[in-house]
């Protein structure tokens, strides 16, 4: 087992990366609250509920079940409130620990229920899929979509541990194993040149779900996010580098109508689209464009956006973008292979030729 810490003072957690599922002590140390009530879909319930929730009704604990509709569609105000309908009818009390058994999509809303239900209660992730285990169970975002926009509506709420069994990917369909290669990718990108290289050249056995590899790549990405979120909890600067093609990538998700495209294929698109633009600011070579290009393509994933889309569909939705403020578009731009930053010092004319090459190009193939 390997264990990394989140050091946050007061919000600070251990994140666990080994067999955790079927270590009983570790569940029930870190699950040590009287009430409990594990939140999970229609798909991950069949595969992992009873082995979380066994030993905590072995041991006593007044526990529950909150099993939700499976996808992205259903990241919703209305869902988070089938949390709260649970939590209030079977009397759960603030001292309740909610756990977020599942993917990015439950562990977003199960943490935002976990930030409001009577002002804040305990919740503990224990991701079951790549993109949850390398990205969204770590740094404490968490929140629902809005048609308008991507996870408009939400809040900051670590969770209070991270268990991550790397097994749990071997039911995981190979679409979904790629997508959340997707942020692996990106943190190589904008903070570890090494990291990316790692990937590059063992990109065979971890698509072979070698398990001691798949633990390295967890622990790679964790220690990556880690850092970056210790420096800037609240993304009020150097954490936005986290969102490297999420400008581009919000906009396909919300254009294309939530799950049609994937989080982690639109981000895909969008960090090409990204280094792009990097690269026509004159910020990096075209070869590092192709480089990022080819470890994307040979992720199974997309490096062009959907046809659909246009300059225009872009641009209305890139405005609503978080980061965007008052009225000005901040981007995060990659500067070489493991360093970015946001910024809103670039050619407008040069984020146009981007959005019209990408496109034109996806219209053509
Ligand atoms: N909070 C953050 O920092 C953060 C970071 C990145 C992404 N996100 C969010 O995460 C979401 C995407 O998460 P995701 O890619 O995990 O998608 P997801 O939660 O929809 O899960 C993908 C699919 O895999 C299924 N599944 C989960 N675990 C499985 C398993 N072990 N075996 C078989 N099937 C399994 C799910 O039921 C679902 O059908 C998006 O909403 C995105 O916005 C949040
Ligand atoms: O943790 C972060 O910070 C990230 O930006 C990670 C992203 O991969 C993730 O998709 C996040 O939910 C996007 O945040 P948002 O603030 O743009 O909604
Ligand atoms: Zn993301």
């Amino acid at each position: 087992m390997k264990t990394l810490h989140v050091d946050l003072a007061e919000r600070s957690y251990p994140i666990y990366i080994g067999e955790c599922l079927s270590h009983e002590s570790l569940i029930l140390e870190t699950l040590s609250h009287q009430e409990i009530v594990i939140v999970t879909n229609e798909t991950v319930a069949p595969l992992y509920l009873d082995v979380i929730k066994r030993p905590l009704v072995n041991a006593g604990k007044k526990v529950a079940q909150v099993i939700l509709p499976d996808g992205e569609k259903y990241k919703t105000l209305d869902t988070v409130n089938k949390i709260f309908d649970v939590l209030l009818a079977e009397n759960f009390s603030r001292h309740v620990a909610l756990v977020a058994l599942g993917g990015g999509v439950i562990g977003d809303m199960t943490g935002f229920a976990a930030a409001a239900y009577q002002r804040g209660v305990d919740f503990v992730q224990i991701p079951t899929t790549l993109l949850s285990q390398v990205d969204s169970s770590v740094g404490g975002k968490t929140g629902v979509n809005h048609p308008l926009g991507k996870n408009m509506i939400g809040a900051f709420k670590q969770p209070l541990a991270v268990l991550i069994d790397p097994s749990t990917l071997k039911t995981l369909p190979e679409k979904e194993f790629s997508a959340g290669f997707a942020e692996v990718i990106k943190h190589g990108v904008i903070q570890s040149a090494e990291y990316f290289e790692f990937l590059e050249q063992n990109l065979s056995t971890i698509f072979n779900l070698d398990l001691t590899v798949l633990a390295e790549v967890i622990a790679g990405s964790c220690e990556i996010k880690r850092k970056v979120i210790e420096q800037d909890e609240t993304e009020q600067n150097i954490r936005a580098i986290l969102n490297l093609g999420h400008t581009f990538g919000h906009a396909i998700e919300t254009t294309m109508g939530y799950g049609n495209w994937l989080h982690g294929q639109a981000v895909a698109a969008g960090v090409i689209m990204a280094a792009d633009l990097s690269a026509r600011l004159g910020r990096i070579d075209s070869a590092l464009v192709q480089r990022i290009v080819a470890l994307t393509q040979a992720s199974g994933l997309p490096v062009n956006c959907p046809s659909e889309m246009t300059p225009d569909s872009f641009l209305a939705a890139m405005y609503r973008d978080k980061k965007v403020q008052s009225g000005t578009l901040r981007l995060v731009l990659i500067n070489s292979l493991g360093s970015a930053e946001v910024t809103d010092q670039f050619d407008s004319a040069l984020l146009g030729e981007t959005l019209e090459h990408f496109c034109q190009q996806a219209k053509a193939s």
